[in-house]
């Protein structure tokens, strides 16, 4: 594409009347730049951008957009804005061909519920024989095939690439999960959504957004955004739990149609006579559709919450409830998610991504409405993240469990007994037991649990990994914990 024919997609934004030249790719890391590249110098959190300009014009970069004069002078087009991760967005949509116009685009945000919901809704689609993509914390699909992805709502060049790898395999409704950060930065401006889901707003990442009404703003980017982007021919939709008060003011901000669904208010897909099983969940669905049984083989009111989300995707959706029932009913879980471990073992053990204080309240609370024996909660908090949860996850666990251990979660650059510590701070003069080390916590709560007792190991989920420092080192619940089993068993 011509570098003046992409440009326009700025309108007034970025004039530039010089030298035009042919663009063959868009990049903002001058490592992936190739001949005719245009390189998009952004100022991150930790690098300038603009610091590796020359790199990317040695390395055949064709133009460069930049908030600011290079240091250099380079023979290639330079165009200063205001704004280049704004920018960014804008042009690889442009560059691209509007991707996100040639399929169905679900957007997903809320503070707990994204991947398992985007899950949820992919199962349905399927079963709805639509070809699907999805995007999220877990990994990219398109259709089947995997892609490894570092953030939950990739950069806007990295996500406009993968919308048009989903166009070119014929996507009919992709799936995404939309994070907070990427609302604020504008990762998904140029994204034109067709359904935006909300699933919940409690305490998290207070670290990047300051305070929870920014927190709610951040949010509300894909609501009010929503309706009024692009010339349309089919409608838009919200789909808001109405049980959560965010819903009234996200409603307020949204020029789409409004679908709600909920359990304890009163809203168009809600939820009756729920029954809570370790096995799973069952409950009378009520749609503007009919009334219909529903068993899930997940458990726990938030499972409904997610399933309740899904359903209202799919009714606005156009694909019938029946259908959307049983996909729902063939889902075992996803992975990580409330993931039972079973070596043999009379106790259980159950691996969950409950990271935040609401959804370790909800994983407990669950736990309580089955558990025949004592319970047991390994919980630690990330580092390099929000440090206000830390003593209210810890004061949770304590509430909740008759045996709590604190260990480490991806303690990245902090130290890891400091994070303790401030978990510490949360449950002074209450019962528990710290041990750093995950895999001996882990051990030392197999090693101590009777039959029937239910062990909870919290906060990393599907992970793989333990973040140490610089370092990476392999590391699974699952298999840590079946490890621990077998070699009590022995
Ligand atoms: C705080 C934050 O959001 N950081 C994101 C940000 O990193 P950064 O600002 O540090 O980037 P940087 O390293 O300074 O680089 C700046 C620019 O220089 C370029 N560069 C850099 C180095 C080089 O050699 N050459 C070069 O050209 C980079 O490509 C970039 O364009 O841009 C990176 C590239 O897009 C992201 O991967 C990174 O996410 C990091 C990994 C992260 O942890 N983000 C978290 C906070 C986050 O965004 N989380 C949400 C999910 C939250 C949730 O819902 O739970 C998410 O959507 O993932
Ligand atoms: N609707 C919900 N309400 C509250 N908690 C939930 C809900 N759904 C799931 N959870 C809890 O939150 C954890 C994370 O769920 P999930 O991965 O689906 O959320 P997420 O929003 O994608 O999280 P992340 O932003 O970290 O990727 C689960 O393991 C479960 O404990
Ligand atoms: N998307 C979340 C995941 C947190 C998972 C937890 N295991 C941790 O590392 O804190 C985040 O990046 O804050």
């Amino acid at each position: 594409m011509q570098l003046k024919k992409l440009l326009k997609s700025l309108g007034p934004y970025a004039l530039y009347n010089g030298k035009d030249a042919e663009i063959t790719s868009i990049e903002n890391d001058n490592r992936k730049v190739v001949q005719g590249s245009l390189f998009i110098c952004i100022k991150g959190f930790t690098v300038d951008g603009h610091d590796f300009a020359q790199k990317a014009f040695e390395a055949g970069a064709a133009a460069i957009l930049a908030e600011r004069e290079l240091a250099a002078e380079l023979p290639i087009p330079v165009i200063i804005v205001k704004d280049t991760k704004k920018a960014s967005s804008i042009l690889a949509d442009a560059f691209y061909d509007h991707p996100t116009q040639k399929f169905n685009l679900i957007g997903i945000t809320g503070t707990n519920g994204k991947t398992t919901t985007s899950h949820l809704i992919e199962t349905i689609l399927q079963k709805a024989n639509k070809k699907t993509g999805i995007i999220g914390t877990m990994y990219t699909k398109i259709d089947n095939e995997i892609q490894e992805t570092k953030n939950t709502t990739p950069e806007a060049v990295t996500l406009q690439k993968i919308f048009h790898q989903m166009a070119e395999k014929k996507v009919e409704t992709a799936v995404m999960e939309v994070s907070s950060h990427a609302l604020s930065e504008g990762r998904v401006f140029g994204c034109d959504y067709d359904i935006a889901v909300f699933t919940n707003l409690t305490q998290d990442h207070l670290d990047f957004h300051g305070t929870m009404d920014e927190y709610r703003r951040a949010k509300g980017l894909l609501f009010t955004r929503l309706g009024n982007v692009y010339s349309q021919e089919a409608p838009k939709f919200a789909v808001l739990n109405k049980d959560d008060a965010a819903s009234e003011e996200y409603e307020k901000l949204t020029a789409a149609i409004v679908v709600t669904y909920g359990i304890d208010k009163e809203a168009d897909i809600m939820a009756k006579d729920i029954h809570i099983t370790s096995a799973g969940t069952e409950f009378q669905l009520i749609t503007p559709a009919g009334r219909f049984p529903v068993a899930l083989k997940m458990v726990g009111k938030f499972s409904v919450y997610n399933a309740l989300a899904s359903i209202a995707a799919a009714f606005v959706s156009g694909i019938p409830m029946e259908t959307a029932i049983t996909a729902l009913e063939s889902v075992k879980g996803v992975s990580g998610r409330f993931e039972t471990v079973d070596a043999g073992q009379d106790f259980s053990v159950i691996v969950d991504y409950s990271h935040t204080p609401d959804s370790l309240e909800n994983a407990l609370v669950t736990i309580k409405e089955f558990a025949e024996g004592d319970i047991h909660v390994i919980v630690g908090c990330g580092g390099d993240r929000d440090k206000t949860k830390r003593p209210l996850m810890a004061d949770i666990a304590c509430k909740y469990a008759k045996h709590a251990i604190f260990t480490s979660d991806n303690p990245r650059s902090e130290d890891p007994l400091q994070i303790l510590k401030d978990m510490e701070a949360g449950v002074v003069g209450k019962e528990y037991k710290v041990i750093a080390d995950r895999k001996e916590a882990i051990e030392y709560a197999v090693k101590n649990a009777n039959a029937n007792d239910v062990i909870l190991i919290a906060g990393k989920g599907h992970e793989t990994y333990q973040q140490v420092g610089a370092q990476t080192f392999d590391f699974d619940d699952r298999l840590v914990a079946r490890e621990a089993i077998l070699g009590v068993k022995k």
